[in-house]
């Protein structure tokens, strides 16, 4: 084989290396981030309540004397990816320290604050996410229709999630964190939820998102509709109530039915039914009956390289835990036409995610 090259092929075949290099060792970033989230290093630093220098912070996580080096090795990826900023702070002595700040980022691993992500990173991160990925090439030889967390495990997420008390809280705990964020969408698309008696938040899990319309807007009656395991011990008020129940036969009536992080789990004719049943569900209130559904719509021409990456990857997540699906707007056109409403608005929101209203 003739490995010369002249000097664009060479940069073109580094580059290529480095490209690939890149997205194989990917995953050690996100295993950094979740080792950062077990050792609870950002609650270390918010609770010092000023920048932390190394030994102070392998103190405060009570780490073993030999380990402050690789804390530095971990921090020093963190900090390039954006978790951790780095600032000088004077010693006893007089001496200048390197120490560590936190970032938006890692502000989101702060436990105890409305905004914490930290069970959405142990869920999405938690070896029931990722051991199945060692079956995917017998996956894609087999002729069966099944998840490749089915493939690798022999049952379906939704089977093991109900199986298992503690799988099941882990999941509804990192969807509650990721609805928490929502509480600004509301804020800023208020109109959407304003002239609205009663809302059913269909599949909505533990209430998280249900609770923020519940504080925002304490008049309308707010119904969590999920299965009868996630919300049968769970109380709420006059305005906030839980039922238990299946979707795919039937949706609570309101004037309004939320579909939050739903329809992206499931194939499209399943889509139709869960849409369908929420057209029936809202069909007391003629025109005036809405749908809202919160999900990813893929934008692969946005500018924004990066965002288009986390939307197709959360596409390949849906596929492979559940057979759902990311859908592009063309794709949630014919869903919302094939359901038989008439019309919709799309508005981004969350930076990544799409409010899409939905009319008969
Ligand atoms: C991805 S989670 C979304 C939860 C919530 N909407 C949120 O955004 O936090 C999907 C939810 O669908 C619920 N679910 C699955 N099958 C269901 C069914 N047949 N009827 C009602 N809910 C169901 C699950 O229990 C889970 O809470």
């Amino acid at each position: 084989m003739d490995f010369s090259t002249n000097g664009s092929e060479e940069s073109e075949l580094y580059h290529a290396q480095i490209h690939l290099y890149k997205h194989v060792y990917n995953f050690v970033s996100s295993m950094a981030l979740k080792s950062a989230m077990e050792l609870g290093i950002a609650d270390a630093i918010h609770n010092h309540g000023k920048p932390m220098t190394l030994p102070e912070l392998s103190s405060s996580l009570k780490l073993h004397p030999s380990k402050v080096n690789i804390l530095y090795r971990f921090l020093r990826l963190l900090t390039h990816n954006g978790f951790f900023a780095k600032t000088t702070v004077k010693s006893n002595e007089g001496e200048e320290e390197t120490a560590y700040v936190l970032t938006p980022s890692s502000k989101l691993l702060v436990s105890g604050k409305s905004t914490c992500l930290s069970s959405l990173v142990k869920g999405a991160l938690h070896p029931s996410s990722l051991d199945m990925w060692g079956v995917s090439k017998k996956w894609f030889h087999e002729d069966k229709e099944q998840t490749l967390f089915e493939c690798a495990t022999g049952e379906n997420y939704w089977d093991f999630l109900n199986k298992d008390s503690d799988s099941l809280s882990m999941f509804q705990d990192a969807m509650a964190a990721d609805s928490r964020l929502f509480k600004l969408a509301i804020q800023e698309n208020k109109h959407v939820f304003e002239g609205l008696e009663s809302l059913v938040d269909v599949a909505g899990g533990t209430g998280g998102v249900a609770k923020l319309i519940h504080e925002a807007f304490p008049h309308i009656k707010c119904t969590v509709f999920d299965q009868p395991q996630v919300v049968g011990n769970l109380t709420g008020n006059e305005n906030l109530n839980f039922v238990g129940g299946d979707m795919f036969k039937s949706v609570p009536s309101a004037d309004a039915v939320l579909l939050k992080w739903v329809l992206h789990d499931w194939n499209d004719e399943l889509s139709l039914k869960i849409l369908k049943n929420s057209k029936e569900a809202i069909s007391h209130k003629g025109k005036d009956g809405k749908v809202i559904i919160i999900d990813i719509s893929i934008d692969e021409n946005s500018d924004d390289r990066g965002l288009t990456e986390l939307q197709l990857e959360y596409d390949v997540v849906m596929l492979t835990m559940f057979l759902g699906k990311e859908r592009t707007k063309k794709e949630w056109e014919k869903l919302i036409y094939d359901a038989g409403f008439s019309r919709y608005k799309i508005t981004p929101i969350c930076g990544f995610k799409s409010l899409i209203e939905v009319y008969p």
